[in-house]
């Protein structure tokens, strides 16, 4: 038999493990805590009695339990004391404080305990399996029509782009597999310990969550935490505000209670290792309280009970379960303190990759796949629109329904708004419950308006429902608010509800939230305009509310970061959107387009008489909009940063379809240059976007950099890039295919002045086209995947500019053959005057040729050459260049491998030239002493 425990010496060796457990008693009985799991095996193996299990039960204290045990197990002799510490050794998650002990003293089991069964009845392994089985249950399916019918979360679950940013906003990559989410990769403040998952509405960002929650429960995720705990943040809108909850309840009461533990051992381990836990919480923007109206002391003690919204504040702070990982989620806009952000992560939608597997797994039947995909290829519009999850379902979804009911059905073409979108969805949970079954023989023709006309007495039940919710501020409606506007039993399988069980904790009967809150926002709006008992103007209320609320959303953790001051401007709940999509269905619902339908459906004197009203406030307030927006002037003449506001308007202003408006809109921008950077656009926008500015006559710049417009946003503006004097689009996702619409437009209309197209996934395809059009595109394409090829073409194309003054070619990757071909474009070039070839895999070879071939420029006055592999046989023909004194005044060669001999013979050089005024050679292999000694040479030789 193996032995290798480690003994003291003294110690008679047929007595090993009794001596053990004497020896190391003291450690035992502070160490050990569940008690439980020892006595029931040692029970099951007959090493104990029910009358010995009875009287350590008996016994008060857990220590004096441990002790007990002890002296019993040691009465029983070696084997049973041997098999006390194998179960130690085999529960290792319950007795995790043991196990550097047992790996001190050693133990390893023998060959006859090996054999011995060991069960684990420890409170705290028993809790985790049951939370993995309940999140496996709670995560397995999609939200589906109705609630018969459910989708499995594996079966149509597809990648959405998930892009990593900085603190600035800065990007930093995307997520490459779920695995990377929770590790440490693009970690900008390891302090934090939120990881912020942003997106629009409809984009992903629930789904995202449950497909983490359900790795986890197949333990397929990568992490060590043995406890998640997701919440909806709506949720914690329910709770009155003088009502409180400790930690342990809210974390318990609603996910699950743990069974058997009438020591509290889950919550102490939860306490003591907080890392092993993840929380998610899903739809920050969902809450509605203002944290300044609670004025409840802030919540630090894990014992202490407070408001279930200062307990999540604390968990978010760290300020409870410091260590716990913990996932939020909100809609793009919402601000939170960057100081408990770890990580952030932007959901940017289906990519045309994504979309492409979307449709194979939707649509089992390959022709209903070839079918969309020709639809969707001849509409970049629609694409935009399916790039969001959400809106990619209902089309889909209705199509599938449609096309099997009625032969005919194709999808909506080119002008589909998001109106449109939700139509469809409520045609075809009303014609569901219409036709039972399509019949097999006949196909129907589909007559939309006859549906909503059987269908309007449950769909306006629901949309008062909605609106009484949106009125409310709530998304959950109990049983009794349903009843009361008058829906049945019946009504509810129809599909635009599905019941939330989360809350159930509270003992309250079962209540129900919309499917999805713009669909709360969709039936909202069609109550607002079916609605013959309020006054015609009540239809403007929400556009009078996001008025009042334009301020920019800031939800904000101060006042439990430093808990001495209490802001009085921190209103958590800030977001307006929901209420926003309202005005813009409300402009899609009482569109021209949409009249047919709705004259069936309300009586048309009140129809036109809320189609006059709402015109007539939109135009008003595009006026009074472009009126106060903040005009400055600069290079490009006067511009105009418009506010985020703007693009909800232009989203109207298309929803409506209104050329006036259009028009008038187009006709009121004063301004000759538009700022939308930062303003959360996407390719959908740009259909809205390009519907106002084909009606503008005159030439117009446009900075939309930092959105999300991607190549079917690209390809919606086609129409306008005639008149853009302007198209800045760095940070937007496009490929080599918006570059092709670029060139053609640009090069057909020669009125682009400025290009940007920095930080896109432009290759040496594209680089080929932007070099057509660069002699009108001073500004060329930083930060992309450009390789020797594409800045050979780029530099070909320099070379016979001569109005070019500035490129940027900073971040790719032309290397020395790149370098060359730009020495050889500028050796005599007339125009160029600022140059950056930093960050692009250059070595001595290529800095030489370059210098070369400068020696005999004099128009270059800025040469960048930072973040290179340049080294010192690259000095003497830099240094040549210096004192060839032509005219360059700042050269930049940070961030290379330069040593002392290379940097002395830059040194020497500068007594030669009148015309440098910086010289920067940080970052190489200098020490700090030769550093210093350069920068005074440097400045004698300046002055
Ligand atoms: N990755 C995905 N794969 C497949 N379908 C998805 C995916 N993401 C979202 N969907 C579909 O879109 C619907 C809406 O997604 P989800 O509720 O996650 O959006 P959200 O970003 O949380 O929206 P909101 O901010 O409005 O709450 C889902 O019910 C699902 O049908």
């Amino acid at each position: 038999m193996k032995r290798t425990v480690h003994v003291p010496t003294e110690i008679n060796m047929h007595q090993m493990y009794v001596n053990i457990l004497t020896y190391h008693r003291e450690l035992l009985v502070s160490r050990l805590r569940s008690v439980q799991c020892v006595l029931d095996n040692l029970l099951v193996c007959g090493f104990l009695c029910e009358e010995d299990v009875e009287i350590v039960q008996r016994t008060v204290t857990k220590t004096d339990q441990v002790r007990k045990i002890l002296e019993l197990v040691q009465c029983k002799g070696e084997e049973a004391c041997e098999y006390f510490l194998f179960i130690l050794y085999t529960v290792c998650d319950a007795y995790i404080d043991l196990q550097p002990w047992l790996k001190e003293i050693n133990y390893s089991p023998s060959n006859d305990m090996s054999g011995m069964k060991v069960v684990n009845t420890d409170p705290i392994s028993r809790y985790c399996k049951r939370l993995r089985h309940e999140m496996s249950r709670d995560t397995s399916f999609i939200m589906s029509y109705g609630q018969q019918e459910e989708t499995r979360l594996e079966d149509l679950y597809t990648d959405t782009l998930m892009e990593l940013l900085s603190d600035s906003n800065e990007s930093l990559g995307f997520v490459e597999n779920l695995d990377q989410f929770l590790g440490d990769h693009a970690t900008f403040n390891p302090e934090g310990e939120v990881i912020y998952v942003m997106g629009d509405a409809g984009v992903g960002k629930s789904i995202l969550l449950q497909k983490l929650q359900n790795l986890w429960s197949k333990k397929e995720l990568q992490t060590d935490a043995i406890f998640f705990f997701k919440f909806r943040c709506r949720m914690f809108s329910i709770f009155k505000d003088t009502e409180k909850i400790s930690l342990r309840d809210l974390l318990f009461k609603y996910n699950c209670y743990p069974d058997h533990d009438p020591d509290n051992e889950v919550f102490d381990y939860i306490l003591r290792f907080p890392e092993k836990v993840i929380f998610t919480f899903d739809g920050y923007d969902e809450i509605q309280e203002d944290l300044d109206q609670l004025n409840v002391p802030e919540v630090v003690s894990p014992e202490d009970s407070g408001h279930p919204l200062q307990l999540l504040i604390s968990l978010l702070c760290g300020k409870l379960l410091k260590g716990s990982q913990k996932v939020l989620t909100a809609r793009t806009g919402i601000e939170i303190q960057s100081r408990v952000i770890r990580k952030k992560v932007v959901l940017r939608g289906f990519s045309p990759t994504h979309l492409k597997t979307y449709i194979d797994l939707h649509f089992k039947e390959q022709e209903h796949r070839e079918l969309v995909s020709v639809q969707l290829d001849a509409s970049p519009h629609l694409c935009g629109l399916c790039s969001t999850p959400l809106f990619c379902w209902i089309v889909f979804k209705s199509f599938r329904h449609l096309h099997t009911m009625h032969d005919s059905f194709h999808l909506p073409d080119t002008c589909i708004t998001l109106t449109d979108i939700f139509l469809l969805l409520s045609e075809v949970f009303l014609s569901r419950s219409a036709s039972p079954a399509p019949s097999l023989l006949k196909k129907t023709t589909r007559c939309a308006s006859d549906t909503f006309k059987a269908g309007l007495g449950p769909l306006a039940a629901f949309a008062k429902l909605a609106l009484q919710g949106m009125e409310r501020g709530s998304f959950i409606c109990s049983q009794e608010e349903i009843t009361a506007c008058g829906l049945t039993e019946e009504d509810l399988p129809l599909g635009f509800l599905r019941p939330v069980n989360e809350y159930d904790a509270r003992g309250s009967s079962a209540n129900f939230e919309f499917l999805h809150m713009t669909l709360q926002s969709f039936l909202a709006a069609f109550a607002l305009v079916v609605d013959e008992q309020a006054a015609a103007n009540s239809i403007l209320k929400f556009f009078t509310e996001c008025s009042r609320q334009r301020d920019p959303s800031c939800h904000s953790f101060d006042f439990c970061i430093s808990s001495s001051s209490k802001p009085s401007e921190n209103k958590l709940f800030a977001t307006n959107e929901h209420l926003q999509f309202i005005n813009l269905f409300l402009c899609g619902l009482l569109s021209k387009a949409h009249a047919g339908l709705m004259q069936y459906l309300v009586s048309p004197v009140l129809l036109k008489k809320k189609r006059k009203l709402l015109k007539s406030y939109l135009s008003t307030s595009v006026k009074s909009h472009l009126h106060g927006l903040p005009h400055y002037s600069g290079n490009e003449g006067k511009k105009v940063h418009v506010l985020p506001n703007f693009l909800w308007m232009l989203r109207c202003i298309f929803e409506t379809g209104s050329k006036d408006i259009a028009q008038m809109t187009a006709k009121g921008i004063t301004a000759s240059f538009i700022k939308l950077g930062y303003c959360n656009v996407y390719s959908g926008d740009c259909t809205a976007l390009n519907f106002v500015l084909q009606h503008r006559q005159k030439l117009l710049g446009l900075d939309m950099d930092n959105n999300n417009i991607s190549d079917y946003g690209v390809k919606q503006l086609k129409p306008s890039f005639c008149k853009m004097t302007v198209v800045r689009l760095c940070v937007n996702h496009l490929s080599d295919s918006s570059i092709e619409i670029l060139a053609e437009e640009l090069c057909k209309h020669k009125v682009v002045e400025v290009l940007g197209l920095y930080s896109n996934h432009i290759t040496d395809v594209g680089a080929k086209l932007v070099a057509q059009i660069i002699e009108e595109c001073p500004r060329l394409i930083g930060k992309n995947k450009l390789t020797s090829v594409g800045g050979r073409y780029l530099a070909s194309a320099i070379q016979k500019s001569t109005s070019i003054f500035d490129v940027g070619m900073w971040g790719n990757s032309i290397g020395d053959e790149g370098a060359e071909a730009f020495g050889e474009a500028l050796r005599h070039h007339p125009s160029l005057t600022n140059l950056s070839l930093s960050a692009n895999g250059i070595t001595s070879k290529g800095g030489k040729l370059l210098a070369e071939a400068l020696k005999e420029n004099s128009v270059l006055k800025i040469f960048w050459l930072v973040q290179n592999e340049l080294a010192d046989d690259a000095a003497p023909p830099l240094a040549e260049l210096v004192k060839a004194n032509t005219g360059l005044s700042h050269l930049w060669l940070i961030n290379n491998q330069f040593t002392a001999c290379g940097i002395r013979q830059l040194a020497e050089a500068l007594a030669h030239n009148t015309l440098l005024k910086e010289i920067c050679v940080k970052g190489n292999q200098l020490s700090a002493e030769e550093e210093k000694q350069f920068e005074a040479e440097k400045r004698l030789q300046f002055h």
